[in-house]
């Protein structure tokens, strides 16, 4: 199979997931939950925003402390009812894209690698796949795909409509439908805990302290 062109960042729109219910949080809106003084999705925001050409943030509460981050906000639409999960974020993202590409990142976790979205840019090129799922080594010794951090063509929103039409909510047994690439994160030098993500305060308190 021919290989594609390089994919530039610049052709992918980072959406920051923090659209969630947080209930493990005690149903706080956990974008908006501070790590080491800054709110989540910010802290997010700063992370990626260097990595790709746009941004915005997918949140379904308080969109007005969101917006000042001075990104575009946009809600679920009510299509797949309240609260749908994940999908229903990523839905959000393929409608309101205006770039070729499209990259998933949720608000819970801060400490995803600096080069994320070039190396699943990279992978996705190479193997010429319909999207780049990010994976990280666990403590066990698996690889564990992490599948919220998700890079796909915009092309993949009809594909997605019919599996959530249909009752499909799991990320990944949407993008098994498709050809997918594993990008591993586990190199000498790759942050142990960067896919660590914050479902309750205890978790985020732990991640704080681990922040370089
Ligand atoms: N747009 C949208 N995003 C969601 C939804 N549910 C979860 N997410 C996002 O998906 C990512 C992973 O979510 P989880 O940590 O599993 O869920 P959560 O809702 O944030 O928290 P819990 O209620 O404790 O599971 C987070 O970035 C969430 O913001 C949803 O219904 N809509
Ligand atoms: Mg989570």
């Amino acid at each position: 199979m021919e290989t594609r062109e390089p994919l530039h960042t610049e052709a992918i729109t980072g959406v920051i997931l923090a659209g969630g219910r947080g209930s493990r949080m005690g149903g706080v809106d956990k974008g908006l939950q501070n790590f080491n003084g800054v709110p989540l999705a910010l802290h997010t925001l700063m992370r990626l925003s260097p990595q790709v050409g746009q941004i915005m943030i997918n949140a379904n509460r308080n969109l007005s402390a969101y917006e000042s981050f001075g990104v575009p906000v946009w809600p679920d639409s009510a299509s797949l009812g309240e609260y749908a999960g994940p999908l229903a974020g990523f839905i959000t993202g393929l409608e309101r894209c205006e770039t070729p590409y499209l990259l998933t990142v949720p608000c819970d976790t801060p400490l995803f690698p600096a080069d994320l979205v070039a190396r699943m840019a990279d992978a996705m090129a190479r193997e010429n796949a319909d999207f780049a799922v990010a994976a990280a080594r666990e403590e066990d010794g698996q690889l564990r795909a992490q599948p919220v951090f998700c890079l796909m063509g915009v092309n993949m929103l009809e594909s997605l409509a019919r599996f959530t039409q249909a009752g499909g909510r799991k990320i990944d047994a949407w993008t098994a439908q498709h050809n997918t690439v594993i990008v591993p994160f586990d190199r000498p030098g790759d942050e142990v805990h960067g896919f660590f993500n914050a479902n309750t305060l205890a978790e985020l308190h732990q991640l704080e302290a681990r922040q370089p």
